[in-house]
């Protein structure tokens, strides 16, 4: 299957420095994608690039197969529509209510005003800001502008949302929110979701996959989970995030026994795993063992006629009682890593 995105090779240059490196990845219709990097890795030019809002010096990105940086004026016009944009301090207009927020990017596409009514209507929805909508944008809580900001960037129904450090601005409470509606978001309207952030935590908890960016470079493109379950590669980038990434216990089998394991969340390697789909495995825990469980992140693979799922899950505490349950389910239950209780 042709991919959503492709970026082939993207190089670009201010005056004798490089921002961009030969950056190639692609991302499949449907993914969520996190972009990581710190300051100055040149997340904010390849942001420019995507949306189309600036020409790479080299290199090709191609949205459904047309190349944004070889297109006409008039052609790349429509192709940015088709491209939402989240970003982090909102950019919402003071002077128009929330609704006329939500309802500009209609207005600008031509939209006559009683389907424009209707669509904001259903965005509102969406978003949950339904009793909101006269309300202007400085009555409102960072968390509720922001989905105001998600509203108006869905507004002419991209094929692709693009965010930028779309929760810095937020709490870690605000940010769990934003993360949450987004991911309802990718699920009910299969939204491809691409978020760039310097925040590890947030790409652990949101993305399925991570490309890491460095110095312009790409040096890493894989599974979050993969990412994370590879103790080699963790190394890799662990300079770049040492408080954020799951500690990797030394022997896993101690964390496999009868005493409550502390930890907030595990990241869980099951084989042979009974149950078809991640979520459904999720909602027995859930049912189980109570609402707080909830999956970060996960995928299954086929290992040599295997399945093999990768979880992270977060949960009040790693009891005997979870790690019976998952033991009674899969034929094998591995803890990769964790993140301790009291961080
Ligand atoms: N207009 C410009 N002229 C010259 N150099 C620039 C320009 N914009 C960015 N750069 C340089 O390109 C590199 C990448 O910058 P970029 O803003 O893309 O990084 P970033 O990862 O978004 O950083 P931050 O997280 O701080 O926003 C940096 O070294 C920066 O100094």
């Amino acid at each position: 299957m042709t991919p959503l995105l492709e970026i082939r090779n993207v190089s670009h240059q201010f005056g004798d420095h490089s921002a961009l490196t030969n950056v190639s990845f692609s991302v499949e219709q449907g993914d969520i994608l996190g972009i990581i990097g710190r300051s100055g890795a040149g997340k904010s030019t390849l942001l420019r690039c995507l949306c189309a809002l600036q020409k790479p010096t080299e290199g090709e990105i191609l949205l459904n197969g047309a190349d944004l940086v070889s297109l006409p004026e008039r052609a790349l016009v429509l192709e940015r529509r088709r491209i939402g944009l989240v970003f982090q301090h909102f950019n919402l207009l003071n002077s128009r209510t929330v609704a006329a927020n939500i309802a500009l990017p209609l207005e600008i596409s031509g939209i006559p005003s009683s389907r424009r009514r209707a669509r904001v209507k259903e965005l509102i929805e969406i978003v949950g800001l339904e009793g909101h909508e006269n309300k202007r944008p400085s009555q409102l809580s960072g968390g509720q502008k922001q989905r105001v900001g998600i509203a108006r960037a869905l507004a002419t129904e991209p094929v692709l949302l693009l965010c930028d450090e779309a929760t810095s601005a937020l709490d870690p409470e605000t940010t769990a929110s934003v993360l949450d509606l987004l991911a309802e978001i990718n699920r009910r309207l299969g939204l491809t979701i691409i978020l760039i952030t310097h925040e590890m935590d947030v790409v652990r908890r949101f993305a399925r996959r991570v490309v890491v960016l460095e110095h312009g470079k790409v040096v890493e493109n894989s599974p979050v989970v993969t990412l994370l379950s590879d103790p080699s590669r963790n190394e890799n980038i662990a300079h770049l995030f040492p408080d954020t990434l799951i500690q990797i216990p030394s022997d896993q089998k101690a964390y496999l026994q009868t005493d409550p394991f502390p930890a907030s969340e595990v990241l869980l390697r099951l084989g042979d795993t009974a149950a078809s789909l991640p979520s459904a495995l999720l909602s027995e825990l859930g049912r189980n063992f109570g609402a707080d469980i909830r999956l970060l992140n996960g995928g299954i693979t086929q290992v040599g006629g295997r399945n093999i799922m990768d979880m992270i899950i977060r949960l009040p505490v790693f009891s005997p009682e979870i790690q019976m349950f998952l033991k009674n389910r899969c034929q094998t239950v591995e803890v990769l890593g964790y993140v301790p209780s009291d961080r």
